[in-house]
């Protein structure tokens, strides 16, 4: 979920390709008593100083920047308004390359001492320090002083402890003291440079840098040009169930949207920043989504070390490329292998959401004798090559392969249930207190992957009925050979099922 890898995700198509964001953060004039994804006319609160920075904006890309768009206030912070109606497939910005921030916009002096291995977002990290720096002299303060300050922010970076303990049963957890770590070293490397041009930076603490640094991963996007900030454009809020993106014309260098449907006048606009779970919008952008069709849940596998066959065990996961240890900040490892699982859409459909790798990986785990073990080696030889992909031969032992998924899973419903027993009352509208905001989104987090793990238990607890009934048994007699399989196998699934 790293950064980073949203940089990599970069396609490329001929003449035009959709930026990926690194995006997000709040407003300074934050404003409650908007509906969240459309204002009317009436509401919309049009922020004054619209004319002025698009005034601005134009004057520095020597173009227009946009007819039908307005900066106002919603829920979300500042926010475009149509100020025309727009129709589906109209362009309604345009920002060409020359007014956007990137990593070239500093001194080649400078550039020549930043290290090499420093990432892409702290080289952008570093021009927003000298912009700021600069103060109303900077060619960008119009910009930069509307960027928000870092306590109106809300990225899980700058979460503190107890916060971040609400959050503590998912991965986000230790990924964001990884981040946190990773910024920390960064900082680290970069400092002295810094310190060699007070002129040019100030005096840069590891806070002003994790701030620029939370700007960047929230607002920019990764263009033709690298990683950049793009003004206007990054008043667009996020809206993961439409189709407008940021796009990028090399041929012209503009970023433009195309609107995914038709605005009645004062309706916001918004685009998607990403299909992002909402550990990643919290991590990076600093929100979350009530219902976001792209939660996901990292779940972690490893061979029990009391297991009798685990050498023989480990030795063939190596060979087929498992297991993928991680390395956290504090040097310890996150051990076993991580799978990500998704929402499965039907108990009784294909199981969409479950990584064939994970039911290869329990089918491995679950094995008893070394003879068992041996056949999955043969298997994948004669097939594919890949380890346990097709279903265990016995049906007992295929359904004791997916007991091991849902018992983990079971821990983690069981974990993120107590977990969000314990979560304050929030009043969801009180956006201006930190407190409240902060355990919302913890909420929807957990609430997100709450979902998922239920979907996926009730996918696999589905599976393994459908392999212990006998075909000739009536319906009757189905539904209640059901219940005594799962009564005397899986005592512990059958009581939530119940219950659930
Ligand atoms: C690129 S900025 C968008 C403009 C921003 N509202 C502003 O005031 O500058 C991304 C930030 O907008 C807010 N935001 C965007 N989409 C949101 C959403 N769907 N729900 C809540 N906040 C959102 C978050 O604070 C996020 O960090």
């Amino acid at each position: 979920m790293r950064v980073g890898v949203r940089i990599a995700r970069l396609s490329t198509s001929l003449f035009r390709y959709p930026h990926f964001p690194l995006v997000s953060s709040t407003s300074r004039r934050f404003r409650c008593n908007l509906s969240p994804s459309a204002a009317s006319p009436e509401d919309c609160e049009l922020n004054e100083e619209s004319d002025e920075f698009l005034r601005w904006l134009r004057q520095k890309a020597g173009s227009e920047i946009s007819s039908a768009l307005s900066v106002g206030n919603s829920i979300y912070g500042r926010s475009l308004f149509a100020s025309k109606n727009i129709k589906s497939g109209e362009c309604i910005l345009k920002v060409p390359y020359i007014a956007q921030i990137t990593s070239e916009n500093i001194s080649g002096e400078i550039k020549l001492l930043l290290p090499r291995d420093i990432e892409n977002v702290s080289r952008l990290a570093v021009v927003l320090l000298a912009e700021k720096k600069h103060g109303e002299y900077s060619g960008w303060a119009t910009y930069v002083n509307s960027l928000p300050s870092v306590d109106e922010m809300h990225n899980a970076i700058f979460w503190s402890k107890d916060e971040l303990e609400m959050v503590q049963e998912s991965a986000i957890y230790q990924e964001t003291i990884n981040l946190q770590a990773h910024i920390k070293k960064e900082y680290s490397v970069l400092g002295p440079v810094l310190k060699q041009f007070p002129y040019v930076f100030g005096d840069v603490h590891l806070m002003d840098f994790m701030h620029a640094y939370a700007l960047v991963t929230s607002r920019a996007w990764d263009t033709s040009k690298g990683v950049s900030l793009i003004p206007f454009a990054d008043f667009l809020n996020h809206d993961g169930t439409c189709d407008a993106v940021l796009l990028s014309d090399v041929h012209n260098e503009i970023s433009e949207v195309i609107a995914d449907r038709d605005y009645a006048v004062g309706e916001q606009v918004m685009i998607r920043y990403g299909k992002f779970s909402n550990a990643t919008l919290l991590l990076d952008f600093g929100f979350t989504l009530p219902y976001n069709k792209y939660d996901q849940v990292q779940l972690l596998l490893d061979i029990p070390s009391h297991d009798p066959l685990y050498g023989m065990k480990s030795e063939i996961l190596k060979k087929h490329c498992w297991p993928r240890t991680t390395t956290n900040a504090d040097k310890s490892n996150t051990t076993g292998n991580s799978f990500i699982v998704k929402e499965v859409k039907s108990a009784n459909g294909k199981g969409k959401g479950i990584p064939q790798a994970l039911r290869a990986f329990a089918r491995v785990l679950s094995a008893t004798s070394v003879e068992e073990l041996q056949s999955l080696v043969t298997e994948a030889t004669e097939n594919d090559g890949r380890l346990a992909r097709r279903p265990l031969k016995s049906n007992e032992r295929e359904i004791q392969a997916h007991h091991i998924l849902c018992s983990r899973l079971l821990h983690m419903i069981h974990g993120h249930d107590v977990a969000l027993k314990e979560l304050k009352f929030v009043d969801a509208f009180d956006c201006n207190n930190q407190q409240s905001l902060r355990t919302r989104m913890a909420k929807d987090l957990l609430n997100g992957e709450l979902r998922v793990m239920k979907s996926a238990y009730a996918w696999l607890t589905n599976y393994c009925t459908s392999l212990s009934v006998p075909k000739e048994v009536s319906l009757h007699g189905k539904e209640f050979s059901y219940k005594l399989f799962f009564l005397f196998s899986f005592p512990d699934i059958y009581f939530i099922l119940r219950v659930a």
